[in-house]
Order: structure tokens, then sequence, then C-alpha cells
């Protein structure tokens, strides 16, 4: 059910302040992952307007988003009424004595936010300024800037500050995607066809998808475009063996059984038990039939786990663990937990999958490698690992995603980096190769 917001009545501050503090606090003080520590407390409140849900999520995210900031204007790491309270002088526009009072927060703290752009435009050390300007973990503006040069690090950082749009991809096992815009304009949502993924459409951010009759009989899952893409890299086709080997809930098992038209067979692997519990949910949900789940050890005990697989897969997609540096977006508070050790540390995993489920694909058979990371360490150089190392030569992109869909993408002839502020989409890496016989 769609919740209607009360046009007339403004948001019981009292009432929100309130939850954005618990969850809040849920996120900095008990490390709770900020989406679900919103959906507890917000399903627990059946009693709030939709307004009323929308100003608690828009604060969380925004004081997420905005920490590094705010806890350089107010000179440390500040209690959290008064970050709060900072926000919504910051980004709202609330008069700072009316913000301290709304949360019990010290005026004298909030006093400092008056020459706050003058401040932060004072920073001596460009790398630092930047850091603050665009509220980042100084390692990872650094790893920016050494990546992009500063001027494109600073429209990637303006990107992963705002929202990201509201991505589905039509299921091609229930009608294409005119079908499905029908389908939503009918239930009252448009929607926009996206700029490369041939099955995405853009809605409306404030809508509850998951509420949509169109969602709930199949019609769309939603999907970043850039994850939509990478399926359709893959190049599954109907009547072959399909690996996708870091499966998770299924996000691009989905795809690729869509591209299979439910014929040949799809292998979910994954060492999470419960993801892959929901990518069977969401299979029954998405008209699936030939997905096959199987829990493997994350180990190397996982090679006895697939060994039946092994030399035998058309495809095989190995959607790797990674830093999640291109979903910031999505989870502001991820800057926070992430340490400058740990692309590095991925790296390493992902060496270590790619070798362990390449071996699956036949010779002459595709692999995929993908991460929703920016950046060479997980990316390139793990690519160039897998070229050097372990038996893949690097195979083209341009037939499976269309040339002119390639070009417009900027991709290499085998690799394709997608970045927030270039495409619209996560961030997101990609690169196909052909084991060799
Ligand atoms: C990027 S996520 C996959 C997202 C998924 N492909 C999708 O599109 O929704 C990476 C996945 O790798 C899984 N994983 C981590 N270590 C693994 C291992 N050793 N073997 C298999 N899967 C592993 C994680 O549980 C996680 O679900």
């Amino acid at each position: 059910m769609t919740r209607k917001p009360h046009p007339q009545r403004p948001p019981r501050n009292d009432l929100v302040d309130a939850l954005v503090l618990e969850v809040h606090g849920l996120v900095h003080d008990q490390g709770w992952l900020a989406d679900r520590a919103l959906e507890r407390v917000l399903r627990r409140e059946r009693a709030l307007w939709a307004n009323e849900r929308r100003a608690v999520a828009e604060a969380v995210y925004g004081i997420l988003r905005a920490q590094g900031q705010l806890d350089f204007l107010l000179g440390g790491s500040p209690p959290l009424a008064t970050r709060y309270a900072a926000w919504l002088v910051r980004a709202a526009g609330v008069a700072p004595a009316q913000a301290a009072a709304r949360l019990g927060a010290s005026p004298r703290a909030l006093a400092g936010l008056a020459e706050a752009d003058a401040r932060v435009a004072a920073i001596p050390d460009p790398l630092d300024r930047f850091a603050v300007e665009a509220s980042l973990p100084r390692w990872i503006a650094e790893r920016l800037v050494s990546e992009l040069g500063e001027a494109e690090a600073r429209s990637l950082a303006a990107v992963l500050n705002r929202r990201a749009p509201l991505t589905v991809r039509a299921n091609a096992l229930a009608g294409d995607r005119d079908a499905l815009r029908a389908a939503l304009a009918a239930e009252g949502v448009p929607a926009e066809p996206t700029r490369f993924s041939p099955w995405g459409l853009t809605l409306d951010g404030h809508q509850n998808a998951f509420a949509l009759e169109a969602f709930r009989t199949g019609g769309f899952e939603i999907q970043d475009e850039g994850s939509q893409l990478i399926a359709l890299a893959c190049g599954a086709r109907p009547g072959q063996v399909v690996v996708d080997a870091c499966a998770g809930a299924g996000g691009k098992s989905l795809a690729l059984a869509a591209e299979m038209h439910n014929k040949g067979s799809l292998h979910a692997l994954d060492s999470d038990a419960g993801r892959l519990e929901d990518a069977r949910r969401r299979a029954r949900r998405a008209h699936v039939h030939n997905l096959r789940t199987r829990v493997v050890p994350a180990g190397p005990e996982a090679e006895a786990a697939v060994a039946d697989l092994a030399g035998k897969a058309d495809v095989v997609l190995v959607d790797a663990p990674c830093s999640g540096l291109g979903t910031l977006r999505r989870k502001p508070d991820a800057r926070w937990r992430l340490q400058p050790g740990d692309p590095e540390r991925f790296a390493a995993i992902q060496r270590e999958l790619l070798g362990r489920f390449s071996r699956l694909a036949r010779p002459g058979g595709r692999v995929v490698y993908a991460t929703c990371a920016m950046g060479r360490t997980e990316n390139d150089e793990v690519a160039d690992y897998a070229e050097r190392e372990l038996g893949l030569a690097p195979a083209p992109l341009a037939p499976f995603l269309g040339a002119e869909r390639a070009r417009a993408l900027g991709a290499g002839e085998s690799r394709c980096a997608l970045y927030p502020h270039r495409h619209g989409t996560d961030g997101f890496f990609f690169a196909a190769f052909a084991k060799r016989a």
C-alpha cells in the first residue's frame, strides 16, 4: 500500500527528530548499516505519516553524507544532536537558534556555522580542503584525485553526495520495457527510459517501488543501470550453461535468466546462504525457472563443491565482493566504515575468486569480472592479473553491448569503467575474457 502524505499537515518535528537521533545512534554507536537501522525503526513506527518517513530518511542520509564536513565545522566528534542541528542549519536552512532549541544543542557550538564556507575555503592543503568540501575521508578524496584528477574528482564527489536515481530493469520474461512503462503509467507512475541499458527505466525516487502491482507481479526488479549493463556484457544465451559465481541476492542472475529466456542452466553460487535464499524468492516472483542455487564454502574447499561444473560453463560471471566505492551515493555511511587498506584487501580476495571460478568456464568460454568499485586496485590491476596468471585472454565487449552503446559508454575493447558523474550509473567496472584452450 502506498502511503499518502497529509498535504495540510507539516511533519511533527519532535517525532521526526527523536527517530533521526535513534537511527543515527544505531549507525554511529552500534555499527548498524544505515538502511537496516532506518528500515527497522520506520517499520516499528506505523503511525508516521509519509512526509515524516521521508523527513527521517532524508535527515539520516543527509547527516551521514555531510558528517565529515559537519564534524570539521563543529571541531571534532560532536554529540549526535549537535551534528543533526548543524545539518538542519546547513542543509535545511533552519536558523541556528531554532535548530539549537529544537534539539537541545548548544547555541555556541552552532555559532561557527555562520562563516562555515569561508572556514572551509581557508583550509590550506588542497586535498584536506577537497575532503572537507566533499565530506569524504581524506584517503578516499586522495584516491579519487589521483585516479581522475582534481576537476573530475570534484564532479564525481558532487554526484556521490546527491541522492541516487531509482532505476528498475524491465523483466523480459514478463514483457518488454514499453509494456512496463505503460503498466507503470496505469499505476500513476511516470518512468523514463535509461540512457544506456535497453531494459532500464528511471522512476520518481520518492516512489515506494515495492508497493507497485507491476513489481509484485514480477514486471521489474530494482537494479542500477550499471548492473544491468554488466548482465548485458555477459552475453548469456538460451540453452547455455551459465554460472553466476558471486550471485548474492540474485540481482544479475535474474537478468541473466531473462537473457537466457529461461532456457539452459543458470547456477547461482554464493558463500552466503541467506542471500541465495533471497535470490530464490526473487526468482519465483520474476518467473525465473532455470536458476539453481548452490551455497559454496568461502575458502579453497569451494573447488571440490563446484568440481562438477569445472570446464563446463559457456559464461561465468564473477561479480566479486569489493570495497563498494562505486555505491557511495546509495550508502552514505559506507565511506566512514571503509578503511584505507580495504581496496588492497579486497583485491586479494578478487584475484582468488576470479582464479577459482574462471576454472568453471569451458575452453573458449566467456568470463566476466565485475565490481562496484572505482579505482585501479580492484579493477584494472585484477584484470591485468587475470590476463597474466589465469589463462584468460581479453574478449570484446562490443558484440554483446552493441558497438554504438560501447562507444557511448567510452568502453575499451574488453574493459569498461562506469562512473556516476559520467554515466549516471553507480561506479562499476567490468572486464570480459575468453578462457584459453
Ligand atoms: C557484489 S556482491 C554480489 C551481488 C550480486 N551479484 C548482485 O548482482 O546482486 C558479492 C557477493 O560475493 C559473495 N561472496 C563473498 N565471498 C565469496 C566466496 N568466497 N565465494 C562465493 N561468493 C562469495 C558475497 O556473499 C556477495 O553476495
